[in-house]
C-alpha cells in the first residue's frame, strides 16, 4: 500500500500553485504535509508551520549524508515514474469515453421472469399482447344505463371479474363496479353518488347524463401490438406494472454484466472499531450494492490482503466480465495492481485520470469481453473512479443509454485544481435554480461529504466562482432518465383522462 496515508486532491505544491500563477515547475513531495483534506475552511499553505520548519531541517539533514545517495536516486526514479505517470494520465471526459467505448461485444438478450426485470434494461420494444382496457369497462360503482331516464333497475348486479350481463334495453339500469365490464347496449355510468332511486325502484340521475360517461372503452389506453416503450428503457417498477398489465410474465432484457470486487489490503478489517493502525474496510460494503444499481450482477467480494499471488490467481481464473479491485493503485511497496496486471499481459486502456480524487484510477483490459477497474484505495477517490470508469463501462455492457447531462449552479467558489478535474459532493437545493450546495469533508479518504450528497460537480482545472453552472454526475440511486421516445406518441387525450 502506499506509505501516505492522506494524499489529497491538492498537495502543498498544487495549493501553492493555484495562488502562483504562472504555473511553474512543479515539485512534488507527497511524503510532506498536504492541504486541508477537504475538512471546513481549508487552507492554502502560504507559512510554513513549525512542523514544516523542523521536517525541512531533518530532510535538509538526511540530504546531506553521503550514505543517503542511494535513497536519493530512488527517490528521484520514483519522482520520474511519478512524473511518468502523470503524463500517461488521461483527462477526466476522455476516461469516461474511453471506458464507454470498451465494451465492444454485442449483449445476449434474456428472457426473466416480471420478478427478476427490475433494474435491468428492455432488450426490445415492449409491445401489447393485448387491448388495454380489454373490454369496456366501468370506471366507476353506480349503475350502467341504457337511453334516457329514469331507469327501471334490474335485480341482479355485475361486479369487477364477473362474467358480462346480458344487453340492457333503453330504459334499463344496473348496478355496476368499477372495473366491471359493460353489458352491450349500455350508454353511460352514472356514479352511485349521483343518482336516486324512488320508492317503485326506479333510478333518477341528479345531475344531466352525458353520453359514454365514466366508461373506459376497449383499447383506450393502446392496441394489441402497440409499442409502449422502446428498447432500452429502464425496467422500473412501474414498468412492471404497465407489463403485467400488458400481458407479460416474462421480459426480455439485456444480460446483467457479472462484476467480481477484490479488496486489496492487509489493514482492512470486517467488523469491530479501529485498532492498532488497522482500519475499516469501507469498500466492501459500498461497492456491491452501488455496482448492481449501476447495473451489474455482482457474483462475489473477496477480501485479498496484500498477496501478489492471490490477486494474480483471482485475475486469472475470475469468470467475471467485470473485476473491481481496490488499493493497490499507487507505487508502494504492495500496491500489486500495476504488476499484476503487467504479468498478465493485459492491455491499459487508462493508466491515471486527471481527476482528483482518485487519480491513480486505472482501466485495463484482461481479455476479450473482460476488464478490470482499478480504484484507489482511499474511499472517496474510489467513488471517483467507480463513477469516472465503471459507470460508462457497465452502462455500454448493461445496454443502458447514457443520461443527458445536467448542470446546476454552485452556491460558493469552488477551489480547482490547477490542471485536473475535481469531483467534488454536492447537496441540491429545492429552489428554482436548483443551486449545488459544495459539502465540505470531500478529502479523498472521506466518505462524510458524499453520504449527504446529491450528486457530484464537475468542477473544471482552475475552479468555479459563485453562480458557474457545473456539470452534476448523478448518484445511481436518483431517477434514471427516459430514452428517446419515451412518453411521446400517446394517443389524443390519453393524458387528460381524471376521473
Ligand atoms: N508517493 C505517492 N503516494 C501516493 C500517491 C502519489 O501520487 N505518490 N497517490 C496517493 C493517492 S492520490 C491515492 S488515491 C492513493 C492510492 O493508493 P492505492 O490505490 O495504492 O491505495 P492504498 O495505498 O491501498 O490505500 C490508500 C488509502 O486508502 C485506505 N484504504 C484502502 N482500502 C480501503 C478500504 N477498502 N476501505 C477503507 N480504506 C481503504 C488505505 O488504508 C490507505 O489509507 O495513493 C496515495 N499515495
Ligand atoms: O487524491 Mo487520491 O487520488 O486520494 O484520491
Amino acid at each position: 500500500m502506499a506509505g501516505s496515508d492522506d494524499a489529497h486532491e491538492l498537495d502543498v505544491d498544487e495549493a501553492l500553485a493555484l495562488v502562483r500563477e504562472p504555473a511553474e515547475p512543479v515539485d512534488r513531495h507527497p511524503d510532506r504535509g498536504h492541504a486541508a483534506p477537504g475538512a471546513p475552511a481549508p487552507a492554502a499553505p502560504s507559512t510554513p508551520t513549525p512542523a514544516d520548519k523542523t521536517a525541512n531541517k531533518a530532510a535538509d539533514k538526511t540530504a546531506n549524508k553521503a550514505a543517503d545517495k542511494s535513497a536519493d536516486k530512488a527517490a528521484d526514479k520514483s519522482a520520474d515514474q511519478a512524473n511518468a505517470h502523470r503524463h500517461r494520465a488521461t483527462p477526466w471526459p476522455e476516461a469516461r469515453a474511453v471506458a464507454a467505448r470498451a465494451a465492444t461485444a454485442p449483449r445476449t438478450p434474456v428472457s426473466v421472469p416480471l420478478t427478476q426485470a427490475l433494474g435491468r434494461v428492455l432488450a426490445a420494444p415492449l409491445t401489447a399482447l393485448t387491448d388495454l382496457p380489454s373490454f369496456d369497462t366501468s370506471a366507476m360503482d353506480g349503475w350502467a344505463v341504457a337511453g334516457p331516464g329514469p331507469w327501471t333497475v334490474r335485480e341482479d348486479g355485475v361486479l369487477a371479474g364477473h362474467a358480462g350481463a346480458d344487453a340492457l334495453t333503453d330504459g334499463e339500469a344496473v348496478r355496476i363496479a368499477t372495473g366491471a365490464r359493460i353489458p352491450r347496449e349500455v350508454t353511460a355510468v352514472i356514479r352511485s353518488e349521483h343518482g336516486l332511486t324512488d320508492d317503485k325502484g326506479r333510478l333518477h340521475a341528479q345531475r344531466e347524463v352525458m353520453h359514454g360517461q365514466d366508461i373506459r372503452p376497449r383499447g383506450q389506453e393502446c392496441r394489441s401490438g402497440d409499442q409502449l416503450l422502446p428498447a432500452q428503457s429502464p425496467v422500473t417498477p412501474a414498468v412492471l406494472g404497465l407489463a403485467a398489465a400488458a400481458g407479460y410474465d416474462e421480459l426480455p432484457t439485456v444480460a446483467r454484466p457479472r462484476a467480481e470486487v477484490l479488496v486489496l489490503g492487509d489493514e482492512l478489517l470486517t467488523e469491530g472499531r479501529p485498532h492498532e493502525g488497522l482500519i475499516r474496510d469501507a469498500l466492501g460494503p459500498m461497492l456491491p450494492p452501488w455496482l448492481r444499481a449501476l447495473g451489474a450482477e455482482v457474483i462475489a467480494v473477496r477480501r485479498l490482503g496484500d498477496d501478489a499471488k492471490a490477486l494474480h490467481k483471482a485475475l486469472s481464473t475470475s469468470e467475471a466480465e467485470l473485476i473491481v479491485t481496490t488499493g493497490g493503485t499507487a507505487a508502494g511497496p504492495v500496491d500489486h495492481v500495476h504488476p499484476t496486471l503487467r504479468r498478465l499481459g493485459a492491455d491499459l486502456l487508462v493508466d491515471g485520470v486527471k481527476v482528483r480524487p482518485g487519480h491513480p484510477m486505472l482501466l485495463a483490459r484482461l481479455a476479450a469481453g473482460r476488464h478490470l477497474v482499478g480504484l484507489p484505495g482511499n474511499p472517496l477517490a474510489a467513488v471517483s473512479g467507480l463513477l469516472t470508469l465503471a459507470e460508462p463501462l457497465l452502462r455500454a455492457l448493461s445496454g443502458r443509454i447514457a443520461p443527458e447531462p445536467y448542470y446546476a449552479p454552485v452556491r460558493d467558489e469552488v477551489h480547482g485544481h490547477p490542471r485536473d478535474t475535481r469531483l467534488v459532493p454536492v447537496m441540491l437545493r429545492a429552489d428554482p435554480e436548483g443551486t449545488a450546495v459544495p459539502l465540505h469533508y470531500n478529502g479523498p479518504a472521506m466518505l462524510r461529504g458524499i453520504a449527504a450528497s446529491d450528486g457530484l460537480a464537475v468542477v473544471p482545472p482552475g475552479g468555479a466562482k459563485p453562480g458557474q453552472e457545473l456539470e452534476i454526475l448523478d448518484l445511481p440511486w436518483a431517477l434514471s432518465p427516459s430514452p428517446d421516445g419515451m412518453g411521446e406518441g400517446l394517443p389524443d387525450g390519453a393524458e387528460g383522462c381524471f376521473t
